[in-house]
């Protein structure tokens, strides 16, 4: 009987997905088999045809299961095809395409060697190696695999491994043999110091990976955390002194993917010179966050939302995003970047397109991303007087002083970069017409929150309309996804307060995570790095989505630093401008953020 299961979501590798090994799980909509199902099996896979308008393929062939498996030969590197649709099962390593694929079989002949550009700084040591560590840790790393860190500082392997090592932690829930785990991981991590624009250093990355790899199918995946100014540099000496020979080769490529259009598509044919867009994987680590991969199963697959999914019902979305810290440590890159480039563009418009989008043909990377790419050419470009921009100024609270956005010396004194921003875009098409898209995103505020808020249309003719007083709105329907603190999804409605008399409440009907579910929920650089591992693309941003959205907001951008809009300066600590609120009312809107929230 096929499961939902929670390990569904790294299969090839992971030891909990092994155990599905004898029968098949569901993932997405699509069947999905084991590799430990097939890989013992030696047969003589029947040659088919496989044919598409975008890609070749080559070494198609019919699995013993009926299954079928080829490569893409259309992207330079030889790739593993993974395509989830009618009679094609998932294919996730070469192992599955067995020897005519001329593969090697027997896993032990593949190693995935993974490269941390910039393994000296800040993202590395937060977010990348503990991502790694938990994918060790639950075993969703590939049996041969080796970590290396690349950057200028001059470090051993046994001074990568302490750094490292101070960054790791458990799970509360995953106590067990962590000590032990950590070592064992430690010893797969080794460190190459190097220039970033030498391809000298990267030839001798490339020795030291090759000595690891030994003769193995070499499968090699490079994360580029580093400052954006030197990701063409590394790229090419990568590409060109350490790209594997026998696998492939990917580049995770962290934001800023520029700073508007032009500069975005500079980088992109720059990135082409060197790399096929299959093998670019540009990260949103929102993408990531287990609230925004549930917002399709939510809609998709369950009847109550979908239909209400649109003008008809609903009256406005709101995208919410706030940190209660300012840019303390990031204030040198944040200036030339500011709220709307740094959070607006990409993460909350990310999650913008998933929501709105129509539904896509599959739950393949390129269905998704071509749906979300629509709803995005759908949408009018930002105007100027839809937007409110603010800075945190210096506030004194209990006797403590938090400092203004311009006190980090790193910032210009007289920045005029916005730290808060507010905006109401539009969508114009058949499902969304008229319905305002309201974002919010600042920092230095009263809490650190993001969530999604759908406020739904006043029930027609409403028998009850007296019992709610004279604020009709409060009355509508909300539904909340708060992707984070404490992820939940609620929906707030209307009840009768048990009793004789016939008076109404505002409950919340509430899917509270940590109550519902015991596991701890993964970072979401473990989905993404596992994602780029298995080449599953569906969460990384494809060159013509990150056009689309650098199109909606680079003439606001332009206009803003043109004519030098001064922002609203806010405390710190506070819940941002008040033009804020003047903005919502310009289309009947109140900030679903602003109350108290009933927490069940
Ligand atoms: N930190 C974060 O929270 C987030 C970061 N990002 C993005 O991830 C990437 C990495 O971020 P982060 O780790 O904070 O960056 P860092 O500033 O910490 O830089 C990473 C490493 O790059 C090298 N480096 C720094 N500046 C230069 C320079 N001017 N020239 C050459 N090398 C330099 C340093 O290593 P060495 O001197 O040893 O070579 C440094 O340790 C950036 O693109 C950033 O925008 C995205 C989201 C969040
Ligand atoms: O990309 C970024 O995200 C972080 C917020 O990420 P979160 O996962 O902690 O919510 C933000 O602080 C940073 O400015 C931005 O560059």
């Amino acid at each position: 009987m096929p499961t939902l299961s929670s390990s569904a979501h790294c299969p090839s590798y992971c030891s909990s997905s092994s155990k599905l090994s004898t029968s098949s799980s569901i993932y997405g909509n699509h069947q999905r088999i084991a590799i430990s199902s097939i890989r013992p099996k030696r047969f003589v896979p029947e040659k088919v045809s496989l044919r598409s308008n975008r890609n070749s393929y080559s070494n198609a062939v019919r699995m013993q299961d009926g299954a079928v498996a080829a490569t893409v030969t259309s992207i330079g590197n030889e790739t593993p095809f993974k395509k989830l649709r009618d009679g094609l099962l998932s294919v996730t390593s070469p192992e599955e395409l067995g020897d005519t694929a001329g593969f090697d079989i027997s896993k032990d002949k593949s190693t995935v060697s993974i490269t941390v550009v910039g393994a000296s700084g800040d993202l590395a040591k937060k977010k990348i190696f503990p991502a790694l560590f938990a994918l060790y840790y639950e075993d969703c790393l590939p049996e041969h695999f080796t970590i290396f860190g690349y950057a200028r500082s001059k470090m051993t392997d046994a001074e990568l491994r302490d750094m490292v090592s101070r960054t790791l932690t458990c799970r509360i829930d995953k106590r067990e043999n962590c000590d032990e785990k950590m070592d064992q991981f430690l010893k797969r991590c080794f460190y190459h110091s190097g220039q970033y624009d030498s391809q000298e250093n990267f030839a001798e990355l490339d020795r030291k990976l090759r000595e690891h790899e030994g003769r193995r199918v070499s499968n090699r995946l490079f994360y580029l955390s580093i400052p954006p100014n030197i990701f063409i540099n590394a790229v090419r000496c990568a590409s060109l002194s350490s790209s594997s020979a026998s696998g492939w080769t990917r580049v995770i490529v962290e934001k800023p993917f520029g700073r508007d259009s032009e500069s975005s598509a500079a980088l992109t044919k720059a990135l082409k010179q060197y790399l096929e867009e299959d093998q670019i994987f540009r990260i949103d680590h929102y993408l990531g966050k287990e609230l925004v991969e549930n917002l399709s199963v939510l809609r998709f697959s369950n009847l109550i939302f979908e239909p209400l999914w649109s003008r008809q019902y609903i009256r406005n979305v709101q995208l919410l995003f706030s940190e209660d810290f300012g840019t303390e440590g990031r204030g040198g890159y944040f200036d030339s970047y500011g709220i709307i480039r740094d959070i607006m563009q990409n993460h909350l418009l990310q999650i913008l397109a998933l929501f709105a989008m129509e539904t896509p043909v599959s739950l393949d990377a390129e269905d998704i991303r071509n749906e979300k790419v629509k709803v995005l050419r759908s949408m009018r470009p930002l105007q100027l007087e839809d937007m409110v921009i603010g800075q945190y100024k210096s506030h004194t609270k209990g006797g403590v002083t938090f400092p203004a956005y311009t006190d980090d010396k790193t910032v210009p004194k007289d920045s005029l970069t916005p730290t808060f921003a507010a905006a109401a875009l539009f969508i114009d098409n058949a499902r969304w017409d008229g319905v305002p898209f309201l974002m919010k995103a600042g920092k230095a505020l009263h809490n650190k929150r993001a969530e999604i808020r759908v406020q739904f249309r006043h029930v027609p003719g409403n028998l009850y309309n007296r019992n709610f007083g004279t604020d009709l709105d409060r009355a509508t329907n909300e539904l909340v996804i708060r992707v984070q603190p404490d992820e939940a999804i609620y929906l707030k409605i209307n009840n009768k307060v048990p009793g004789l008399g016939m008076r109404l409440d505002r409950s919340n009907l509430n899917l509270h995570y940590a109550a519902r579910y015991s596991k701890e929920i993964p970072d979401a650089y473990e989905r993404l790095l596992l994602d780029a591992i298995e080449g599953e693309r569906r969460l990384f941003i494809r060159s013509d989505e990150l056009d689309a959205a650098w199109a909606l907001f680079t003439p606001v951008l332009k206009e803003l630093e043109e004519k030098k809009i001064v922002p609203e300066y806010y405390p710190y600590g506070s819940r941002g401008p008040v033009g804020s609120h003047y903005l919502a009312a310009k289309y009947n809107v109140r900030w679903g953020d602003l109350g108290v929230e009933q927490q069940l």
